[in-house]
């Protein structure tokens, strides 16, 4: 098969890792005869430096030209690049919001799955990791708090601020089949979060939840209010299959669940729409702190390429060569830095790239 990736590297260590993704791509491409092509454009703060703004209509034109975006992480320190001295819609992840909301990517997924290899990685108790974990967030992307009205004026001679949380009953409708679907092909369970005791976007989401639901008799439905989930996922992260939610709870939900995979750089990401053009990246950020070592874990942005191959190529076998691969190379014994332990082999960056490519 011949597909055009459109690659946007980004800032911070997101150069480093895109090119250990790309290395595995090239390996499955020759491996099984397919020939992908690649585009760079920019995106975040890469871009501003370029062009003055975070993403150009060119590039927003050439990715919902392609057959999918691969993606490292855009952003830099928030406290001291001068990226954010830049007004809010400048700034480098006003540039991803709107890639994602130019190609309607609406569909979030984050799937956590504790390796084996990896328990002693995970900062939960052995009895709590028995067993392991896998569970898959579906996270809503193009609406929320994210994307509401907002401003900063001066009232009163102080300043105030409001972010205004929107969602209609299409956009929950939309993410909630989503949910179910996925957990059809699952276990079976749908957790959905949100904040229904105090916010009616929440009271919203529930119900619309409630009807999906009655399309999907065979899935077990449960609603959980978010900040209990969150102490949920480190109690026994093992009684989850699908959580589904909103943007923002999403997005901090996911990070928490990463921490018990071992580390944030294990978990990848799909950002999917109705049809087969979709945005892969890893769930974490640019990590400016380690960005130009050669320390951070690829991994993420591996299994997101492999997400790519999966959902926008529909090229399973090539997608579970890769994690196949990445699970021989943990056994091996062979970790990047955040994910190291006692008695483990530590390599950098471009050596795991390497290390999963062998192992192909
Ligand atoms: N999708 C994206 O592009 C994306 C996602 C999240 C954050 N960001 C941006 O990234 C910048 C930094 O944000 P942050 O510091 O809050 O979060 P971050 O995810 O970049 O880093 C948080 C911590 O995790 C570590 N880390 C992250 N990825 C790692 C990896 N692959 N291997 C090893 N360690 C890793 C970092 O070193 C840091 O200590 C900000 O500008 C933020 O807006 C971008
Ligand atoms: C950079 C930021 C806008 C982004 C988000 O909040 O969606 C990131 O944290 C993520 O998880 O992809
Ligand atoms: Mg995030």
């Amino acid at each position: 098969m011949e597909k055009n990736i459109v690659v946007i590297k980004g800032d911070g260590i997101g150069p480093e890792i895109v090119n250990q993704a790309i290395k595995v791509l090239d390996a499955i491409a020759c491996q099984y005869k397919h020939t992908f092509h690649y585009q760079n454009i920019l995106m975040g703060g890469a871009s501003i430096d370029e062009y003055g703004v975070p993403l150009t209509d060119e590039a927003i034109k050439i990715a919902k030209a392609s057959d999918a975006v691969l993606l490292g992480s855009i952003g830099g320190d928030t406290n001291t690049s001068p990226w954010y001295q830049l007004e809010p819609s400048l700034r480098p992840e006003a540039g991803l919001l709107k890639m994602r909301k130019e190609l309607g990517l609406f569909a979030n997924l984050r799937p956590a799955y504790l390796y084996d290899e990896l328990k002693s990685a995970c900062p939960l108790k052995e009895e709590i990791t028995e067993g392991g974990f896998d569970m898959m967030i579906m996270r809503e992307l193009t609406g929320g708090l994210y994307f509401g009205e907002r401003e900063t004026k001066e009232i009163d001679g102080q300043m105030v601020a409001h972010d205004n949380l929107v969602y209609s009953e299409k956009e929950i409708r939309r993410i909630a089949k989503r949910g179910f679907d996925i957990a059809m092909k699952r276990r079976k369970k749908v957790t959905s979060v949100d904040k229904a005791n105090v916010l009616d976007t929440s009271r919203l989401w529930r119900k619309i939840v409630n009807e999906v639901a009655k399309d999907y008799p065979e899935v077990e439905v449960e609603h959980m209010l978010v900040d209990n989930c969150a102490m949920q996922l480190v109690k026994d992260p093992r009684q989850f299959d699908v959580i589904l939610t909103e943007n923002m709870f999403g997005d901090i939900l996911s990070d928490e669940a990463s921490m018990v995979t071992g580390s944030i750089g294990m978990l990848s990401s799909a950002s999917l729409r109705e049809d087969k053009l979709g945005m892969y990246e890893p769930s974490h950020g640019s990590a400016p702190d380690i960005a130009g070592k050669d320390i951070a874990n690829p991994i993420a942005t591996i299994l997101s390429a492999a997400m790519m191959l999966r959902y926008s190529f529909d090229m399973d076998d090539e997608a579970k060569a890769i994690e196949d691969a990445i699970e021989k190379v943990l056994k091996a014994g062979y970790r990047t830095v955040d994910i190291m332990s006692e008695g483990k082999q530590q390599v950098t960056c471009s050596k795991m790239g390497d290390l999963i490519v062998e192992n192909l």
